[in-house]
């Protein structure tokens, strides 16, 4: 299971923590019900699409960052408690950089950017100093992890110049405490 719709709208941005954060929540649940051996299900994979965005501060892009921060923090612990819990579903998060979909578009538009739509032409700026990704990488980096069977609460980066990779949060999986 691939949860992966997204938006990208400033201006309204409690539609994009709804379609960005919560689908994504409620899907995995609704997901796990299903798949969770717990429940007599066959387990599986539930993947979460992220944004590198969601790992980096986004002057430009707060509310979206802050959906995709939320993304990450979400899986990461679903996935450990699939894990804790013998679920037999893994659940990781995939990070693109920028990628060549109609959602770049919205860039274009004070409709979606609302007050940050004087900042367009940094972000397009950006676009083109780390370039802008082919759709289909971003469907490899998803075999991969869907195949690779130890792969579980994986947070999955896939850009321009380091290909994809993943985000290290060293051998416990926590922040220095
Ligand atoms: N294009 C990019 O540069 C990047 C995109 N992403 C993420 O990738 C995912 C896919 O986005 P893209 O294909 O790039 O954009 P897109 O705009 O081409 O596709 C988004 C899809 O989400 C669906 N969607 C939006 N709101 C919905 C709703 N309320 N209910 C059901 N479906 C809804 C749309 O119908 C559309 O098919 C999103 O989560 C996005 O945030 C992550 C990093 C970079
Ligand atoms: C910063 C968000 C720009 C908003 C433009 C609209 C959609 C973009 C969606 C994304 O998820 C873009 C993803 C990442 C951008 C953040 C950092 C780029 C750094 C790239 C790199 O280091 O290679």
């Amino acid at each position: 299971m691939v949860n992966n719709a997204g938006v990208n709208n400033e201006k309204d941005w409690e539609k994009t923590i709804n379609v960005n954060l919560t689908s994504v929540i409620r899907g995995t649940y609704i997901g796990l019900e299903h798949m969770s051996k717990k429940n007599g299900g066959q387990g599986g994979v539930i993947i979460n699409i992220s944004s590198l965005a969601g790992l980096t501060p986004a002057a430009y892009q707060p509310v979206y960052s802050a959906s995709k921060h939320g993304v990450i923090g979400f899986t990461r612990s679903i996935a450990a408690l699939a894990s804790i819990g013998n679920y037999g579903v893994r659940i990781n998060t995939v990070c693109p950089a920028f990628v060549d979909t109609p959602l770049l578009e919205t860039i274009e538009k004070e409709e979606n950017m609302g007050e940050f739509y004087q900042y367009k032409d940094k972000l397009k700026d950006m676009m083109k100093c780390y370039g802008v990704l082919d759709p289909s990488l971003i469907a490899k980096g998803m075999v991969s992890l869907i195949e690779d069977e130890s792969s579980n609460g994986a947070v999955m980066k896939i850009t321009t110049s380091r290909g994809i990779h993943f985000e290290d949060f060293g051998a416990h999986q926590t922040t220095k405490i």
